[in-house]
């Protein structure tokens, strides 16, 4: 998110944990494009992810400082070795996003369950994230790491029952990460949108775990 109305409002609706700010130059929601004071941003109550795509460790850096970011989000390739470089860097959790392509393998992606305070499942495709498009859930259905997990892809809002669904099989998701779905245009989310969906999800988890 971008832009300083819209997130008082999400801020105001109470119903997310926390809000994702992009730092992706080729984003059209490139949180910077929106030249806005990084006071702003410092000063927001809930908690703000910074998303970030093979940028270096400094840059991350100066983010964290600059925007006030309580988590990275790490959306490209880096190695492990790079994850725990960031980790202990900035002093923040890192949360590593696996691209989820058709021909998928969990092996040889152990050694990044050391250093992450979460995984995030996303979708793969050329520009890296914020596709809107989905994955296959059959495959996350398989994860099997114990680290808690994040879903994400292309997330929309009829998707309430599905999203249930996933979290009785996967006993390691702790969260659905919403974004291009939910927007009035890039950068700017609807928030009646996320306030009916986010509310649908609440109530049945909550139901669910009494
Ligand atoms: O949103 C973007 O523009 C973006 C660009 C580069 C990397 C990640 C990006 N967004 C993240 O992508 C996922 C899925 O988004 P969507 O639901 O498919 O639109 C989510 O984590 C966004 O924060």
């Amino acid at each position: 998110m971008a832009e300083p109305t819209n997130i008082q409002g999400l801020v105001d609706l109470q119903l997310v944990d926390w809000m994702g700010m992009i730092f992706y130059p080729p984003s059209r929601r490139y949180l910077p494009g929106f030249q806005v004071d990084p006071e702003f941003y410092r000063d927001i109550v809930l908690p703000k992810v910074g998303v970030f795509v093979n940028a270096g460790v400094e840059d991350i850096c100066w983010a964290a400082t600059t925007y006030g970011l309580d988590r990275i989000q790490l959306h490209g390739d880096e190695s492990p070795e790079q994850v725990r470089e960031v980790k202990q860097q900035t002093g923040l959790p890192v949360i590593k996003v696996l691209r989820i392509g058709e021909d998928w393998d969990w092996k040889g992606l152990e050694a990044y369950e050391a250093q992450v305070d979460h995984f995030l499942l996303d979708t793969d495709g050329p520009s890296y994230g914020g596709t809107g498009h989905r994955f296959n859930w059959e495959i996350g259905k398989q994860y099997p790491f114990h680290k808690p997990f994040l879903l994400s892809g292309g997330i929309q809002a009829d998707q309430v029952e599905e999203l249930l669904d996933m979290y009785r099989s996967c006993p390691q998701m702790v969260g659905i990460d919403i974004n291009s779905k939910f927007e009035q245009q890039p950068g700017v989310k609807n928030l009646d949108l996320i306030r009916i969906f986010a509310s649908q999800i609440r109530q049945q988890l909550e139901k669910t775990n009494e």
